[in-house]
């Protein structure tokens, strides 16, 4: 074995004999060495399966919560992603004494989303409390795979839920905004459903909501849409790098709930319907997820004053209208 420094020898060593347990995952950094480098014992290198020939391993590349977390779908959680490299600079800084996370990560072996716990410690400071030498450990958990996955879904439909919605929004717009990609975001809206469940109740207002979301996730069917449940009979759904039209998959999804011919009493067209507004753009440094949903939501609004069941985009237009229509008022 053949380690940079004596420092990093010694602690190497210590802990390979002080944490010699079966199961046991560790690593070390040392930032006043290579901050990119981490070293880790073997028990880690199997479980992320980490080159086994070398101790050296590339934190910007193949650490498992701080290596390229675009790429590993478990990790595209921005709001996650950012909490946990806010705790790593903190504890590099001298701001906290230790943390402790919880972070998915997705084994391509397995196929499957792994959950993880991670605590880690600064072994040595400088005099301004700056860390020099940091040691973690990583612990499989076996219980949270499930909890953790239902947390992001809506317990009627079964479709992402709001919190998952803007987690994905804000994901998906840095990402498009690194990418230079367009992302698109589908508002759709339930027709008359106020009416709907007046007269045919709760429960079946319940059926018909389950009936659209099933509905919609069968048309967005590309690996990158996101179907969410916005709220109540609200859905969104958000597009990345959308190649062909973003109107003809908002058109799609209108005629597959109308298709479906599920009776409506108390609307025009007998049928319940769904009015939907979309917007596209590929993000500048400015483009917030806030503006994107104004921006669908207003599209929506247009859809619902033009006499429902239709779509409509968001043009600039619109916001004059609305101006307009705010002062008259
Ligand atoms: N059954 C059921 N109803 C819900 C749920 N969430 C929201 N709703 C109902 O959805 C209805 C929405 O009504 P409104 O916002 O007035 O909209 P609308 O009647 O669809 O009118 P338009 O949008 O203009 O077509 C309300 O009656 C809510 O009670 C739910 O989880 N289950």
């Amino acid at each position: 074995m053949t380690f940079p420094n004596k420092r990093i020898e010694k602690y190497y060593t210590l802990y390979q004999e002080l944490l010699s347990f079966s199961g046991v995952s560790w690593w070390l950094i040392d930032l006043e060495d290579n901050s990119n480098v981490f070293y880790c014992n073997s028990n880690m290198r199997d479980m992320f399966s980490l080159d086994s020939n070398t101790l050296q391993h590339s934190v910007s590349k193949t650490c498992p919560i701080a290596g390229d977390y675009n790429k590993n779908i478990a990790v595209k959680d921005a709001h996650k992603a950012k909490r946990i490299f806010e705790d790593y600079c903190d504890l590099r800084l001298g701001r906290i004494d230790e943390y402790h996370n919880r972070f998915p990560y997705y084994d391509a072996n397995q196929g499957e989303i792994l959950y993880f716990t991670s605590k880690a410690r600064a072994i040595l400071r400088d005099d301004c409390g700056n860390a020099q030498l940091l040691f973690g450990i990583i612990e499989r958990e076996r219980t949270s795979a499930k909890l953790f996955k239902l947390s992001k879904l809506d317990a009627l439909t079964g479709l992402n839920n709001r919190r998952e919605f803007d987690s994905q929004l804000d994901f998906i717009i840095n990402l498009a905004r690194r990418e230079r990609q367009l992302v698109s975001l589908i508002m759709c809206d339930i027709d008359c459903f106020k009416a709907y469940n007046d007269f045919l109740g709760h429960y079946q207002g319940d059926q018909c909501l389950i009936q659209v979301s099933q509905a919609i996730a069968e048309v967005c069917v590309r690996s990158t849409d996101v179907v969410c449940r916005y709220g109540g009979e609200e859905f969104a759904i958000i597009c990345y790098g959308q190649q062909e039209s973003v109107s003809q998959l908002a058109e799609d999804i209108r005629l597959k709930i109308a298709e479906l011919g599920i009776p409506h009493p108390r609307s025009k067209s007998k049928i319940v319907t769904l009015s939907l507004g979309f917007t596209s753009c590929i993000p500048s440094n400015f483009t917030s997820a806030k503006e994107i949903i104004q921006k669908a939501d207003l599209a929506l609004y247009q859809a619902k004053t033009y006499g429902k069941n239709q779509c409509v985009a968001f043009d600039n237009q619109l916001v004059e209208q609305e101006s307009q229509l705010t002062q008259q008022g």
